[in-house]
């Protein structure tokens, strides 16, 4: 089967995590081999030790490209929820993938940041208004929003299902699914 790595970029508690695990579930349903390659997770291992600096964060989403592309040029779904909040670090991502002639998707998961921020998942947008932490993504560090994704995901207007229906419908116009 044909691999690929699908990116979800987007502000923490946009969606990202839930709807990879969501699309995951579906496309293993169908016979596929996945691999969801979550942030918090990669950050206890492959990325322990880094912070949220700009050069930190950078090397992160390279660090996590480098290992998606490996699987997606193997048969894998590489499913990636991980804020990559820089264009430049996204586009090196993809030149990559470009380079090996990997299929590669971006996908961005376009809640607005005063939804996200009553979401609030893990309590890090109440923990900035409280002044106990700085440098969070969309509120007082930087997210530049993908000027041309392969999809957005308008998440405040949508369920958790209708969101995954049109991830699946994305791969499956690319013949990846
Ligand atoms: N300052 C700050 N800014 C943004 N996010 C923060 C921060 N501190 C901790 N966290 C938590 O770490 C998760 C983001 O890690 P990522 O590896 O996805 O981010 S990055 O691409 O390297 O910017 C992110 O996970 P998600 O909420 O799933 O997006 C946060 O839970
Ligand atoms: N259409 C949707 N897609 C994804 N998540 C949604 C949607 N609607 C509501 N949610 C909720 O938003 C929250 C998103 O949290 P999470 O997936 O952890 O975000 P992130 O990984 O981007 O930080 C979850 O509680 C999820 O149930």
């Amino acid at each position: 089967m044909t691999g690929a790595t699908i990116w979800l970029t987007g502000l923490p508690s946009a969606g990202k995590t839930t709807l990879a695990h969501e699309l995951a579930g579906r496309l293993r349903g169908d016979g596929h081999r996945v691999e969801v390659l979550d942030g918090d997770e990669i950050r206890e291992f492959l990325s322990a030790g880094l912070g949220f600096t700009r050069e930190d964060r950078h090397t992160n989403v390279q660090r996590i490209g480098f290992v998606a592309e490996l699987l997606a040029s193997n048969g894998v779904k590489a499913l990636v929820p991980v804020i990559a909040p820089y264009a430049d670090s996204r586009e090196a991502v993809r030149g990559r993938h470009q380079s090996e002639g990997t299929p590669y998707l971006e996908v961005h998961v376009a809640t607005p940041v005063e939804v996200c921020s009553e979401r609030d998942v893990k309590g890090l947008y109440a923990k900035q208004a409280a002044g106990e932490i700085s440098g969070l993504t969309g509120v007082d560090d930087p997210y530049e929003a993908p000027a041309s994704p392969d999809l957005r995901i308008e998440s405040h207007t949508q369920t958790v299902q209708e969101s995954a229906a049109a991830l699946h419908a994305l791969l499956t116009e690319r013949g990846l699914a």
